[in-house]
This record gives structure tokens, sequence and C-alpha cells, in this order.
């Protein structure tokens, strides 16, 4: 093999290493995740967690925060049914976390939608989120800081699109910034890579990208001091569940079930043979 082959091959192996090895210690530990996110994910989030190994606890009312935020390992912060009495508590939360040096993901669902969605975004994004997950359309808008054109929750972008703006929002806000889409990917900032792994069916099953973001959240829980290389591993392996749940699936309904269920059964067998991250 040519050693620029065998390079890359050894590279591919360290990282299924290294996802296999985080995945393993996220059911070992069951970290605690706590999730202030829109009404149409708060199911498939919380079962992508719990199939995964974590323990998913929705709790958003501002009264429990002082009380039930300084337990969890991580946060996840998702706007995608804002409304203002909600920030409060996503702000209080995003404090306490802070504080407690514990991570926290931010989910910019449609940041480009409103200037009141883009503006909450903005100031969420200032409160210092260890890891800022969103479609293509969300990571520009966010980056550039203005709204326009856009589908709402949906991106109007490849992810590739986004490439310049996920490492400018990078830089500024200090956050890891992953952009997902057919090719996901995660960058410092300095550094990007490619998460290849996953299926297109998995845009047309609601409130995916938000389930994505809260494994980020466990992924990062468990591995706090490396948040690049366990956002790249939790992309990664939700989309080898994808895969495997599509060679099961016979559209957007039972794969929702049977990505859940590979999520659940994922092995090491199938994440060293299926994972693929490569640098860009
Ligand atoms: N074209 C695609 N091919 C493979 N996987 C995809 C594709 N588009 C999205 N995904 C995967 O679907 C999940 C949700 O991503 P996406 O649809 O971009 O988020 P959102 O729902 O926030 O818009 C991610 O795990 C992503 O990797
Ligand atoms: C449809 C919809 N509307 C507001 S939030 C939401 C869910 C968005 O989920 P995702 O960003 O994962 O597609
Ligand atoms: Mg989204």
């Amino acid at each position: 093999m040519e050693p620029d082959n065998l390079n890359k091959e050894q590279d591919q192996n360290s990282w299924a290493v290294n996802a296999w090895t985080l995945l393993s210690k996220l059911r070992d530990q069951s970290p605690l995740i706590q999730c202030i996110t829109n009404f149409v994910s708060m199911d498939l989030m919380a079962n992508t967690l719990l199939s995964a190994g974590a323990s998913p606890a929705m709790i958003h009312s501002i009264e429990e925060i002082q009380d039930f935020t300084p337990h969890v390992h991580a946060l996840c912060i998702n706007v995608g049914t804002l409304s203002p009495a909600w920030l409060p508590a996503m702000r209080e939360a995003a404090q306490v976390v802070n504080k407690a040096g514990k991570p926290w993901v931010l989910d910019p669902v449609a940041a480009g939608a409103s200037s009141f969605r883009l503006k909450a975004c903005l100031e969420l994004v200032g409160l210092k989120p260890s890891v800022i997950r969103g479609n293509g359309s969300e990571i520009i808008a966010l980056s550039k800081a203005s709204i326009g054109a856009t589908k709402g929750v949906d991106s109007s972008h490849e992810s590739m699109d986004a490439m310049e703006a996920a490492k400018s929002l990078a830089q500024s806000s200090g956050a890891i910034v992953a952009v997902s889409g057919a090719v996901d990917i995660i960058t410092d900032g300095h550094r990007a890579v490619g998460a290849h792994n996953g299926v297109s069916m998995m845009q047309k099953i609601t409130a995916t990208g938000c389930a994505v973001t809260a494994l980020i959240a466990a992924f990062v829980a468990v591995d706090p001091l490396h948040a690049l290389e366990a956002t790249a591993s939790a992309l990664s392996i939700f989309g080898i569940a994808g895969e495997m749940g599509m060679a099961m699936a016979k559209g957007p309904a039972s794969l929702r079930m049977h990505l859940i269920d590979s999520l659940y059964n994922l092995d090491q067998a199938a994440v060293s043979s299926r994972l693929k991250v490569t640098s860009l």
C-alpha cells in the first residue's frame, strides 16, 4: 500500500476506535442530559438519547433550573419553537452549566427565519456553548448575523456551502461548529473534518437534526476536553445507525423506528467497518 493510503487507513481506524470508545463510555456512564428543546423534537430526542445509553430530561421551567441543572452532565438548548417566555430559562441554564464547568450544545433552528430568532441565537452564542450544530442555512445565517430568504427549519444550502461560515463562527464564538448534511462538517475554526455516514432519507424525518445535536451533547459529556472529536463521533454514530436502519426501512416512518433500534444495537464491528471521517 502507498504510504499516503496507509496513513489514511490508520486515521480512519483511529477515528473508529475513538467513536466506539466514546459510545461504550456513554453506555457505561449514562450521562444525564438536560434538553430545553422544541415541542416537535422532544420525543425523538429523548428516544435517541435513551437508545444511545444516555439519560434525557426534558426540563425547561425556569423555576427548576437552580435545583436541577447543577446535576446534569451536559445541556442541549434548541430554539425550534421559541417564544419569549422560554428565553430566560435558556439563559439561566447556560449560565448554570458554565459555572459548573459542564458542556452545553446549541441548535440554532431556523436562525435566519426572523429577527427575533436570530437575536436570541446570537445572545445564546454569547453564552459560550461548547458546540453549535446546525444545517447549512442556519450556520450561514448565524455567522453573517443576518436573516433572509429561508426555508424555515430546512436548509436551502449544502453543508459544504457553509464551510467558511462555520470556520468564521467557530473562531468568533470559541465553539466547535458542526454543519449537518450529506457530509457533516466539524470545525474548530482552523481544522475541519468531514463525517460521511448517513442517508438522505434522514432529512424526511422531522427532528433528526435536533436529535443528533442532543447526541452530540451526550458524547461531549463523556469527553468534554475533546469536543471536536466527540462531535464528529456522535454525527458518525448517528449516521451509521441511519444507514443500518435504512436497510430495513420502507420509508421515513419505519426509518425512524429502525434508526433508533440500530443505534441501540450498534456494535464495534459495524462502527469499524462503516465509519468514515476525513480531513477537509
Ligand atoms: N443528504 C444527506 N445524506 C446523508 N445524511 C444526511 C443528509 N442530509 C442530512 N443528513 C443527516 O441527517 C441528520 C439531520 O441533518 P439535517 O437534515 O441537516 O439537520 P436539520 O434537521 O437540522 O436540518 C444528520 O445526522 C445528517 O448527517
Ligand atoms: C418542524 C419544526 N418546526 C419548528 S422546530 C421543528 C423541528 C425541526 O427539527 P430539525 O431541525 O431536526 O429538522
Ligand atoms: Mg435543525
